[in-house]
C-alpha cells in the first residue's frame, strides 16, 4: 500500500496563489470576481472539475448538473472546486469520427489541467472517447485524479420491448433491407431508442469504458452502471467531490493506480463484461501514456480463458439498468477474482485495495450476471489475429461473432473505400454469397480518417433475405461497442499506410482460423510484391490544420493510435508564471 504524504503541506496552486507577491495578488483579485471569500485561498486543496458537458455530445448533457454534485463533495471535504470546460468528443454525430479527436481531447485535457492552479481534478465523462481522452491527458500530468461517468440512459422501450442503444439500429436497419420491417416502424423505434440523460444502456464503448476505468481503480466502486438519472448517480459524484480532496492530501496519483496489474485486470474484466473492441486502442493508448509497457498480445493471453458473464446487448440479451440492479460491475470484478483472474491487491483511487471494494458484494440477477459455467462464451476476450493480411496484428471479439465463422475460409469481396462500398452493397448483381469474405479499405487511422466506426458493414440484401445474419467483416475501420458478428477491425499495418490489406483483390482466397488465431491472405509473395509495386494510396492529402498534423503522427491501431508525440507523462511541473 502506498505512505501518504504529510498533511498539511504546502500544495501546488499555492505556487499560483499563496503569499503577497504581485503574481499572487493578480491571480487572486481576478478569480475574486466571482465572489470568492479571502480564505478560499488559504491553502486548502483546489479541485478541478473538468467537464466533457455539451448539448453536441447527447451522452454528456447531464454533466452540469453532476458538476453541481461533485462541487458539494469537494466543499464538505474542505476543498474548492473550479469547474471547467474541455473538448467534448460525441461518438454518434462528429465527423470525420470522434476517434480522430481523441487525442486532440487529452491535449487539451492535459494542458489544461497542467497550466492552471488545481491539486486534484475530478473528470466527468460518459461517451466513449470522453473517458479515455479525460484519462489519458490526466496520466500526462499525474496528478491526483479520479473519474465520474454520466452513466446509461434508461432502458430504451419499443411496444412494449427493450430496445438497446446502437445494437437496435444495427439490427433494425437489417431487418428493413430483408423485408421483416417496414421503415415506419424503424422511424417509431426511433422515438423509444433514447428516453432519458446518459449514454448507450447497451454494453457499447461508453459503458466499456466506464467499466474499464473501474477496473482500472480510477473510479469509487460501483461508478460503471448507475443510471444517469438515477438518484445514487448523484450521490457517487459527491462522494468522488469528497474523495478527491483526501485523494490529494495522501498525493494518490494515476501513476500509483494505473499499474501493470491495473491494466492486467481491466483487460480480464473487459472479457467478462463482453466489453466493446474499443477499449483495445484506448487501453493501449493509456498504458502509453503513463509508462506501462503494454501490447495487443496481453489483451490476447489475458483475455483467452477469462468467460462473458454479463448477459447484456450486444453480446447477449439484457441492459444497463438491469446490470445495475444485479449490482453492476463489482459483482463481476468478485467474481473475476474467485475464478482466480484478479490482482486482488492492485491500489484504486479509494487508498485501499481493488479486492477489499467488492469482495462483500452479492450478485442479485444471476441471468444477467451469469455463473462461469453457464457464460455466453468460454473464451471471452478479445482475439488477436496475425498472419500475411494484418502483420501487426488485428482483433475480433469472439463474444459477438459466430461460433460457426471461426474457422473459415472464403472468397474477397472487396471495397475499396466506404463509397465503394455503399454504391455496391446493395446491388443484386453483386457477386456475393455468405460464404464470402467481406473486406473495406483505406478506414483505419490515417485512411479515413480517425478509424471510424464502419467495419461491421451491414450485409447485402440478398444474403439477408435468405434469413442469413453474419458474414466474415475484415478492415482497418473500428465499430461501434453496441454492434456485433464475425468482424474483424483494426487490422495493422493499415491500408493507406500500405499494409497488405491494401493489396486485396476480389476473388482471393482468405483463411480465418480464430482458435489458431491466424488470418492468412492466400496470394503468393511473388504476387503480393507485384502488387505492392504497382500500389498508388487513394488517399487524399489533408488541408493542413489538425487533419493534417493528426495524419502524419498517429500511430497504428496495435499501439492504440495516439499521436506519437503524446506517448508518456510530461508532469505537473510549469516553471515559468505568465507575468
Ligand atoms: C454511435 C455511438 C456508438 C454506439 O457507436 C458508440 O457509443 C459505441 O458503443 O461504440
Amino acid at each position: 500500500m502506498k505512505k501518504k504524504a504529510e498533511w498539511p503541506r504546502k500544495l501546488r496552486s499555492q505556487e499560483w496563489f499563496g503569499g503577497t507577491g504581485k503574481n499572487a495578488i493578480m491571480h487572486r483579485s481576478w478569480m475574486k470576481n466571482q465572489g470568492l471569500p479571502a480564505d478560499t485561498f488559504d491553502g486548502r486543496p483546489i479541485i478541478g472539475i473538468c467537464n466533457t458537458w455539451s448539448e453536441l455530445t447527447p451522452c454528456n448533457a447531464h454533466l452540469r448538473d453532476l458538476a453541481e454534485r461533485v462541487k458539494r463533495g469537494v466543499y464538505e471535504a474542505g476543498g474548492f472546486p473550479v469547474e471547467f470546460p474541455v473538448f467534448s468528443v460525441g461518438e454518434s454525430t462528429l465527423r470525420p469520427t470522434a476517434m480522430m479527436f481523441r487525442n486532440l481531447a487529452a491535449m487539451d485535457v492535459e494542458e489544461a489541467i497542467r497550466g492552471n492552479p488545481v491539486d486534484g481534478v475530478v473528470l466527468l465523462g460518459g461517451c466513449d472517447k470522453t473517458t479515455p481522452s479525460l484519462l489519458m491527458g490526466a496520466a500526462s500530468v499525474d496528478i491526483p485524479v479520479i473519474l465520474v461517468s454520466g452513466g446509461p440512459m434508461l432502458n430504451g422501450k419499443w411496444r412494449g420491448k427493450d430496445v438497446g442503444s446502437g445494437t437496435a439500429i444495427w439490427q433494425f436497419s437489417e431487418m428493413v433491407k430483408s423485408g421483416e420491417m417496414s421503415l415506419a416502424e424503424f422511424m417509431d423505434a426511433e422515438q423509444g431508442m433514447a428516453r432519458s440523460a446518459g449514454s448507450c444502456m447497451t454494453m457499447g464503448t461508453a459503458s466499456t469504458m466506464a467499466s474499464m476505468a473501474e477496473a482500472l481503480g480510477m473510479t469509487l466502486p460501483g461508478n460503471a452502471a448507475i443510471p444517469a438519472v438515477d438518484a445514487r448517480r448523484r450521490v457517487i459524484s459527491q462522494l468522488s467531490g469528497r474523495r478527491i480532496v483526501d485523494m490529494v492530501k495522501e498525493d494518490l496519483k494515476p501513476s500509483d493506480v494505473l499499474t501493470r496489474q491495473a491494466f492486467e485486470n481491466a483487460i480480464r474484466v473487459n472479457g467478462a463484461v463482453g466489453g466493446s473492441t474499443n477499449a483495445v486502442l484506448h487501453l493501449l493508448a493509456l498504458a502509453g501514456r503513463i509508462g506501462v509497457d503494454l501490447t495487443l498480445d496481453d489483451w490476447d493471453r489475458l483475455g483467452r480463458d477469462v468467460p462473458t458473464i454479463v448477459n447484456l446487448q450486444p453480446s447477449g440479451k439484457h441492459l444497463m439498468e438491469e446490470f445495475y440492479y444485479a449490482g453492476g460491475l463489482p459483482v463481476v470484478i468478485k467474481a473475476v477474482g474467485e475464478m482466480g483472474l484478479l490482482h486482488k491487491d492492485a491500489l484504486t483511487v479509494t487508498g485501499d485495495t481493488i479486492w477489499n471494494g467488492v469482495k462483500d458484494v452479492t450478485n442479485y440477477n444471476d441471468d444477467v450476471i451469469v455463473p462461469r459455467e453457464k457464460a455466453l462464451t468460454q473464451s471471452g476476450g478479445i482475439a488477436v489475429l496475425r498472419g500475411n493480411l494484418a502483420p501487426k496484428g488485428c482483433v475480433l471479439k469472439p463474444s459477438a461473432a459466430s461460433p460457426h465463422l471461426m474457422q473459415h475460409t472464403g472468397r474477397a469481396v472487396v471495397f475499396e473505400s466506404i463509397e465503394d462500398y455503399h454504391a455496391r452493397i446493395n446491388r443484386d448483381d453483386l457477386d456475393i454469397d455468405e460464404t464470402c469474405v467481406m473486406v473495406l479499405k483505406y478506414c483505419g487511422p490515417k485512411g479515413y480518417p480517425g478509424m471510424a466506426e464502419v467495419g461491421n458493414m451491414g450485409l447485402p440484401p440478398k444474403v439477408l433475405k435468405k434469413g442469413i445474419t453474419d458474414m466474415i467483416r475484415i478492415s482497418d475501420a473500428r465499430m461501434s461497442g453496441t454492434a456485433y458478428g464475425t468482424v474483424i477491425l483494426h487490422t495493422a499495418p493499415e491500408a493507406a499506410d500500405g499494409g497488405p490489406l491494401a493489396l486485396v483483390e476480389n476473388g482471393d482466397m482468405i483463411a480465418v482460423d480464430v482458435p489458431a488465431r491466424t488470418i492468412r491472405l492466400d496470394v503468393s509473395d511473388d504476387e503480393l510484391a507485384r502488387r505492392r509495386a504497382a500500389w498508388v494510396s487513394p488517399v487524399k492529402p489533408q488541408k493542413g490544420g489538425y487533419g493534417g498534423l493528426y495524419v502524419n503522427t498517429v500511430m497504428q491501431a496495435d499501439t492504440g493510435a495516439d499521436l506519437d508525440f503524446l506517448v508518456g507523462t510530461r508532469g505537473s511541473v510549469v516553471e515559468r508564471d505568465s507575468h
